[in-house]
């Protein structure tokens, strides 16, 4: 269920009307549904229940501290891709012995880092970084916990950027050199192998590339065993899709459902080739979990009527949420108080100086300058793309939890924006 909903006539977040937030903590700010972000992830943790797994939230999707601790305090883990995302998690009172680690350049810093925490696991990406790693942790008298992170080469028919699992992507070790990768990995005297992992990419709609995933994974499982290197966790990375809204988009897979399809792979796998005897299970999902919990609240600065096109002028911009630009990606912008006037057709754009710097494009809208809007499913991937391009601030963050609004990141303030910056002496 949504828990932004219009209620006589004026779009509330729960049940606090967005204008009320608006006045308070001006705009453009990120809205964030408590309730929406608990019930998110509770699809994964009740498909888990009774089960050895993990749910890594993959903090790149949205790393505000408040989020970080709501989902701490339910059991989550978390992935990682920056000793500044351990920083956050650390700062947030979350566990590192539940934070694995991935990412194709971990620099020696971050890896002591995050063996000095105790982390989970790394999941390794190269060869070149197995070495570093088995160097670094044996200067710190440690083993260090790895995971390869194995690109299947399977097409997760998603956007280009967001497809991670094709050989001709950057991440992980492909597929066929995988069993050598082990087999160094299992002669490093600093490294004690756990567990192997695949993310192929974000914003799948259906479950069948993830499952193609998961056989393969479970073959290199069975090899592996067959030359004694045994596995305790098998992570099959995140990525199922939400609903944007655009027309025509195919609903994305239900979380219960797609765990279950997998976790029914596993058991009958398991109970074949294994004697039943379980593996743990680890999950990164970010986008899932916070997408629908979140809108962008913004307000109508000018509309600009053109020959070819309708310009609706807003506070927000393509450096508070840039998917639209990057991925020609569709997002739905909803009036907060609909009026009843007749709709003209705008394309939704932000201040900045560049013809990308757009945010909705060819929307029927009844407008007037001061209007607010909202850019709803904008939870994920939005603030933690933000940027500061013409030395702008980035939005306040708010949760509302019922009628209660906490404020849980400020609005920068332009000045401390160049804070770090120096005149020439
Ligand atoms: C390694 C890794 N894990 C997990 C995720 C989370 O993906 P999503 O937000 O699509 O669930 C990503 C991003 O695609 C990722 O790169
Ligand atoms: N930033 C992307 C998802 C990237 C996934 C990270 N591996 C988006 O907004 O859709």
């Amino acid at each position: 269920m949504s828990h932004f909903s219009y209620q006589d006539g004026v779009l509330h977040a729960e049940s606090t009307p967005l204008p009320q937030i608006a006045d308070a903590f001006g705009t453009p700010t990120y809205v964030y549904s408590k309730a929406a972000l608990l019930e998110n992830f509770n699809a994964y943790a009740n498909a888990c229940k009774g089960r050895d797994a993990l749910v890594c939230y993959a903090m790149k999707a949205n790393s505000n501290l408040a989020i970080l601790d709501l989902l701490a305090r339910e059991g989550a883990g978390f992935d990682i891709v920056s000793g500044g995302e351990l920083l956050r998690v650390i700062a947030a009172g979350g566990d590192p012995g539940k934070v694995i680690f991935s990412g194709v350049g971990k620099t020696v810093g971050e890896m002591k880092l995050a063996l000095e925490k105790g982390i989970l696991c790394f999941n390794v990406e190269s060869i070149p970084e197995l070495h570093r790693l088995n160097e670094v942790a044996g200067a710190m008298g440690k083993r260090a916990p790895v995971s390869l992170r194995v690109n299947p080469n399977v097409d997760a028919k998603t956007h280009p950027y967001i497809s991670t699992g094709l050989k001709s992507n950057k991440f992980g070790i492909a597929f066929d050199d995988a069993l050598e990768a082990y087999r160094t990995a299992a002669r490093l005297p600093h490294l004690a192998v756990v567990g192997i992992d695949c993310h192929i990419g974000s914003q799948l709609l259906d479950d069948a590339p993830l499952l193609e995933a998961l056989d393969k994974l479970i073959d290199l499982i069975d090899t592996l065993a067959a030359v004694g290197i045994v596995l305790h966790h098998l992570d099959i990375g995140g990525g199922i899709g939400i609903n944007y809204g655009a027309a025509g988009d195919d609903p994305p897979v239900a979380v219960g459902e797609y765990l279950g399809r997998l976790f029914a792979r596993i058991d009958a796998w398991r109970a074949d080739k294994h004697g039943g005897q379980p593996i743990k299970v680890i999950f990164e999902p970010g986008r899932s979990i916070v997408g629908n919990a979140g809108v962008l609240l913004m307000s109508v600065e000018f509309l600009k009527p053109g020959e070819e096109k309708n310009f609706c002028v807003v506070d927000a911009a393509m450096n508070d949420m840039m998917r639209p630009t990057l991925y020609e990606a569709w997002m739905a912008v909803q009036p907060v108080v609909p009026r009843s006037g007749k709709p003209v057709t705008y394309d939704i754009v932000g201040p900045i100086c560049e013809s990308g710097d757009w945010l909705a494009r060819g929307r029927d809208l009844s407008l007037v300058p001061g209007d607010l809007l909202a850019m709803m499913t904008a939870g994920a991937y939005g603030m933690t793309m933000a940027s500061n391009y013409n030395t702008r601030a980035r939005p306040a963050e708010v949760i509302v939890d019922g009628d209660q609004v906490h404020l849980v990141r400020k609005r920068e303030n332009p000045v401390d924006l160049f804070e770090l910056e120096s005149l020439l002496k």
